[in-house]
């Protein structure tokens, strides 16, 4: 309880003067994106309500949010279980899940939207929210690829909106990128800061620029080593081998692409393809296609570029 307690109230006092500080908020996605992200913010002591769309979605999240927990506890108090025990009882006591965005909407400070990666149905979502949430409410977007102003556009509240992007796993990866972009406020700009902070991470600007700045530099390397692959340069284990030992990367290409999920893959290139048809780059992979036309989404099924089967 002391380090949520202590890094809400560190939350409060750097943000109060500014703004009204972010006690309860919302995470719409219950996958890999928004469990990570409810697990950081509800053991920062916020109060966090976790939707999607299926009551059975929404369980499999919380039980993937204790499994990350576990591992949480295990490195922060190692030498001190029953203080391990009080912080995992604490952060679970912040979480609520439910299945009603709108009625959850209704009473929040923060939604944070971390659902498929498509323009079309995020702005919707968005839409039927900004009818419903409270004047004072910020909406963020998680997105890899999308333009924010884009997201944005079907909603009311332009200035309360940004990006928050966070990275996989949101346990574990120390990063947040706050995104704002023409008509985002100054105090909207600040509380997605102060946020990104209050849950324990580093935060850097961006502008509304595609990929905002890891995934515009990252995603053009893991397109590269695809094209490597279909053109049989050489092996995804001997790529990804290479990347781990040669370039001291934790992870290669195909395995990050397999940790980040195929279909999520097949979006973000399926989008900056639209934006840029001229852009060979950007052309869509048949390899990646066919392996989620397949089902084959990475390690969330099972299987990918490589077989998670036990
Ligand atoms: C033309 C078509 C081409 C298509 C290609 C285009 C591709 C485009 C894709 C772009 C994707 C963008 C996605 C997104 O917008 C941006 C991102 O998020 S990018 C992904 C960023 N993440 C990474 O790069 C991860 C790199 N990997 C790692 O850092 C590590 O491998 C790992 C995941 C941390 C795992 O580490 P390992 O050492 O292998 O494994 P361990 O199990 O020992 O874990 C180490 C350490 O971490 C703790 N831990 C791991 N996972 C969790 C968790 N979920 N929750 C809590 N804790 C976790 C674990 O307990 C260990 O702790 P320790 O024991 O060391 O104390
Ligand atoms: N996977 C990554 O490594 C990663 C990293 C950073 C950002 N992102 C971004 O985060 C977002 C989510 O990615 P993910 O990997 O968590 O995807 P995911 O497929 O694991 O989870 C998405 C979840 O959204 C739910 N959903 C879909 N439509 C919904 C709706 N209308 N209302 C409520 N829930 C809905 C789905 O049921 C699913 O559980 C995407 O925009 C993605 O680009 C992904």
């Amino acid at each position: 309880m002391a380090f949520a307690t202590s890094a809400l109230v560190r939350s409060l006092s750097t943000s109060a003067s500014r703004q009204a500080a972010i006690k309860h908020v919302t995470v719409i996605g219950g996958g890999l994106m928004g469990t990570g992200i409810t697990q950081v913010a509800a053991q920062s002591g916020h109060n966090v309500t976790m939707c999607d769309v299926s009551d059975d979605i929404v369980q499999k999240g919380l039980a993937r949010i204790q499994d990350s927990l576990k591992r949480v506890v295990k490195k922060k108090y190692k030498d001190d279980p029953t203080a391990g025990q009080k912080f995992f009882d604490s952060t679970m006591e912040n979480i609520r899940i439910d299945t009603n965005v709108e009625r959850v909407a209704a009473s929040t400070d923060l939604v944070i939207e971390a659902i498929i990666e498509n323009l079309d149905i995020k702005q919707k979502l968005f839409s039927s929210l900004d009818k419903v949430a409270p004047q004072h409410t910020i909406f963020a977007s998680n997105t890899s690829s999308l333009p924010i102003k884009d997201i944005a556009s079907t909603c009311e509240r332009q200035d309360r909106f940004g990006g928050l992007h966070f990275f996989n796993p949101v346990p574990v990866m120390k990063l947040v990128e706050v995104v704002r972009f023409g008509a985002t406020s100054n105090e909207t700009f600040q509380s997605l800061t102060d946020f990104g902070q209050a849950v324990g991470k580093t935060t850097v600007s961006c502008k509304d620029t595609p990929g905002f700045i890891v995934n515009r530099l990252l995603v053009p390397y893991m397109m590269e080593a695809v094209r490597m692959l279909e053109r049989g340069e050489a092996s995804a284990r001997d790529i990804d081998t290479a990347m781990k030992l040669g370039a001291g990367y934790p992870m290669g290409p195909f395995e990050l692409c397999d940790y980040v999920g195929l279909d999520t893959t097949k979006f973000i290139v399926q989008g900056w393809h639209e934006l840029d048809p001229d852009q060979p780059l950007f052309k869509p992979s048949e390899l990646v296609n066919k392996l989620v036309a397949e089902g084959k989404l990475g390690m969330k099924s099972g299987e990918g570029f490589y077989s998670y089967k036990k």
